[in-house]
């Protein structure tokens, strides 16, 4: 990976390949980690120099410098000893690739759908709450990007902005997320909401009974914004003595009574398809299947839930073997190159979702930072295809993909 200076209209190669670039970034005393607005690329400028983001770590490290500290460790910490948060990414490190060589790869096409949507590529934007704290604008900057890359959003339960206001601010396919409160009446009524609004699903993360445990909220006594799309339905408001204002106000609100047996409830208070999301196991994939949902999503909350569970994509095989084509198994975790959502694919997901990435281009460069992420990624994905001679998704194949488990067979 390069990093791309341009200087006075002069493009310059100037930094060398899987770069820290934090020296770059944070150590410049007249780095402004403002984006320039005149250039329509993402250019931040360090000093005299003018730089072009190229990749999703890029971003990250942007965000880092723009943000509030509470907010940037809030957006980018995991749960306890981050150790999960580690292994997301690392997983993916660990799986090579087997690349077939002469095809014809002069036409590649990543376009693709889920549950009948079709989308621009298999990579999608995760719920993630209160991007107002990245960006002004929040969920409908996140939205018009995903809307101009024809990819679908899943609008956290948890926007800043509201299921409406988000609807109406540009056409686009969109899901709806979902915690069940312990005032159902409350979920109840945000579900029929986005069903109203035009939502094309409900998403149930089912993996946060209580919220992980997240020392940097802690020791930052983050604060959570208020939430307009509870108006008129509760006060969000809650002030935490110590701690993490979060943490009190999910164990407050969160239902963790939720079982299996509440699918029905969920079924019998809208008519849109189901994704669950959060499962990591075969048998509660045997048993999402039976419940009758639409679809499963292989997630752990991005490690901010139980630390040590498995890396995501050291699951998905399990998850899909379990499932066995009946429903679309999905995945998010960890996704931060083309590289790792070809190798999802390989490993049997349909799509991928992607949440930090986003929230990063989204503090850089607002509604143009969450589409160079997207897009990014998507250029990534296109070359991998291309140079494991793959011309669509569905070219892509387990035998693609070599993972440490293949090692450990191949020696026996
Ligand atoms: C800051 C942040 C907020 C999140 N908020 C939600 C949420 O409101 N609902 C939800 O189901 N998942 C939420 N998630 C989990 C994401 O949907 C997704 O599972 C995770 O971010 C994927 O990992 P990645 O960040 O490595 O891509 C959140 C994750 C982050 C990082
Ligand atoms: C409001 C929170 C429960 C949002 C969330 O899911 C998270 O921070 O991981």
């Amino acid at each position: 990976m390069l990093l791309k200076l341009i200087l006075q209209g002069e493009m310059v190669v100037c930094a060398g390949a899987g770069a820290d670039y934090r020296h770059l970034f944070s150590s410049a005393s007249n780095f402004s980690g403002q984006p320039l607005h005149q250039f329509s690329s993402a250019l931040y400028s360090i000093g005299n120099m003018v730089v072009e983001v190229v990749n999703v770590s890029e971003f990250q490290q942007l965000a880092k410098e723009i943000l509030p500290k509470m907010y940037y460790d809030y957006f980018t910490g995991g749960a306890e000893d981050e150790h999960t948060l580690r292994e997301n990414l690392e997983a993916f490190r660990r799986i090579t690739f087997r690349p077939r060589v002469l095809i014809d790869v002069s036409r590649t096409n990543l376009s693709t759908n889920i549950l009948g949507f079709d989308m621009s590529s298999p990579i999608m934007v995760a719920p993630t709450a209160f991007h107002s704290l990245a960006y002004s604008e929040g969920e409908v900057a996140t939205a018009k990007a995903a809307a101009a890359t024809n990819t679908i959003m899943v609008l956290s339960y948890s926007s800043t902005r509201t299921i409406e206001e988000v609807a109406s601010s540009c056409n686009g396919i969109r899901f709806f997320q979902l915690y069940v409160y312990k005032r159902r009446d409350v979920s109840a009524i945000l579900v029929q909401r986005a069903e109203r609004n035009g939502y094309k699903a409900i998403v149930l993360t089912v993996d946060t009974p209580k919220l992980g445990r997240r020392w940097r909220d802690i020791k930052n006594k983050m604060v959570a914004p208020q939430l307009k799309n509870f108006d008129g339905l509760f006060s969000t408001e809650v002030v935490a003595e110590k701690g993490s204002n979060l943490e009190a106000f999910a164990s407050q609100t969160l239902d963790s009574s939720l079982n299996w047996k509440d699918i029905e409830w969920l079924k019998s208070i809208t008519n849109l398809p189901i994704l669950l999301k959060g499962v990591l196991t075969a048998e509660d994939a045997v048993k999402a299947v039976e419940v009758g949902v639409a679809g499963v999503i292989v997630s752990n909350h991005g490690a901010r839930q139980l630390d040590f569970v498995p890396a995501t994509i050291s699951v998905l095989e399990e998850v899909v073997q379990a499932v066995g084509g009946r429903i679309p198994v999905l995945l998010d975790g960890g996704i931060r190159r083309g590289t790792d959502v070809f190798k999802a694919l390989a490993l049997g997901a349909q799509a991928v979702l992607i949440g930090r990435p986003v929230i990063y281009g989204l503090a850089a460069k607002g509604q143009y930072g969450v589409t160079r992420v997207i897009e990014m990624l998507r250029d990534e994905l296109e070359r991998t295809m291309s140079l494991c001679g793959c011309c669509s998704v569905k070219d892509i194949t387990r035998n693609h993909v070599r993972t440490e488990r293949d090692k450990l067979q191949s020696l026996l």
